[in-house]
């Protein structure tokens, strides 16, 4: 990390999150205290329903909290209606998927163009397809590719706005091990090269290794939070 490390990008306070389904409350998140800093690649482990998605979903704007408050560096986000979230999400955010969300009828560099075409101050689309090792692609459709390259796609076109945060849940999910690692690999140099602050939800725990720091979810609060010393390469970790 850079020495912009000890600065936070997120801090939440006490955040709680209920969803009324009929008579049944879920308290999905049930005070959440937490800061993410500059830089930093956060692993987010957990049960399934421990609340991971519903703060990642909140951290990127895309869902309210029901009670608390965060902040994106100066900016608390919990004072913000859905207009000023949509900017935050366009200005600031990157989010990669489970599953890549492509069109289909556009190659990959015109997946890519989507966003470029509106961002403000986008790389060229050949440029974040070459970052994540896809050069040789570029006019390729989704269905000619592999699951991780679809995916490599999803994060050039995540990237190309050049967002100070990266949101990724499960990012690897639906990937076998060969390319898994490649997205991680990816995702790992953009952290490197960039700084950008990523977070990434996953149920392979192997991929805490790679992390600076594990949070550990259970019952929609943090149980334990865990720095490493020793980070691991993509390459080295075994699914
Ligand atoms: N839109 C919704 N309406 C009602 N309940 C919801 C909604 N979204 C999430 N929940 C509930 O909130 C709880 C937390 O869900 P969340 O998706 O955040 O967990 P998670 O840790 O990401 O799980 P997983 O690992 O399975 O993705 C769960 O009990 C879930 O069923």
């Amino acid at each position: 990390m850079k020495d912009s490390a000890d600065l936070p990008v997120f801090r939440t306070e006490g955040i709680t999150k209920v969803y009324a389904t009929g008579a049944v409350e879920v308290r999905a998140l049930d005070g959440v205290d937490l800061e993410l800093f500059t830089g930093e690649l956060a692993v987010l482990l957990g049960p399934s329903g421990s609340g991971k998605s519903t703060l990642l979903n909140i951290l990127g704007g895309l869902d309210h909290v029901t009670d608390g408050r965060v902040w994106f560096r100066d900016l608390e986000l919990t004072d913000l209606g859905d207009r000023g979230l949509t900017r935050y999400r366009r200005d600031h955010v990157g989010f990669v998927f489970q599953f890549y969300n492509l069109v289909p009828s556009l190659t990959a560099r015109e997946n890519v163009q989507l966003v470029t075409d509106v961002a403000r101050d986008p790389m060229p689309a050949d440029e974040a397809l070459a970052l994540v090792g896809l050069h040789a692609r570029m006019d390729h459709f989704p269905s000619e590719m592999s699951g991780g390259e679809q995916q490599r796609v999803a994060i050039a076109r995540a990237i190309a706005k050049r967002p100070e945060i990266l949101l990724c849940d499960e990012p690897t999910g639906a990937l076998d091990s060969q390319t898994g690692i490649q997205v991680l690999e990816a995702l790992r140099q953009i952290n490197d090269r960039f700084g950008t602050t990523t977070v990434v939800i996953t149920h392979n725990a192997e991929i805490r290794r790679m992390a600076h720091r594990v949070i550990y979810f259970q019952d929609g609060r943090i149980s334990r939070v865990e720095r490493n010393d020793h980070r691991i390469a993509p390459s080295e970790i075994s699914w």
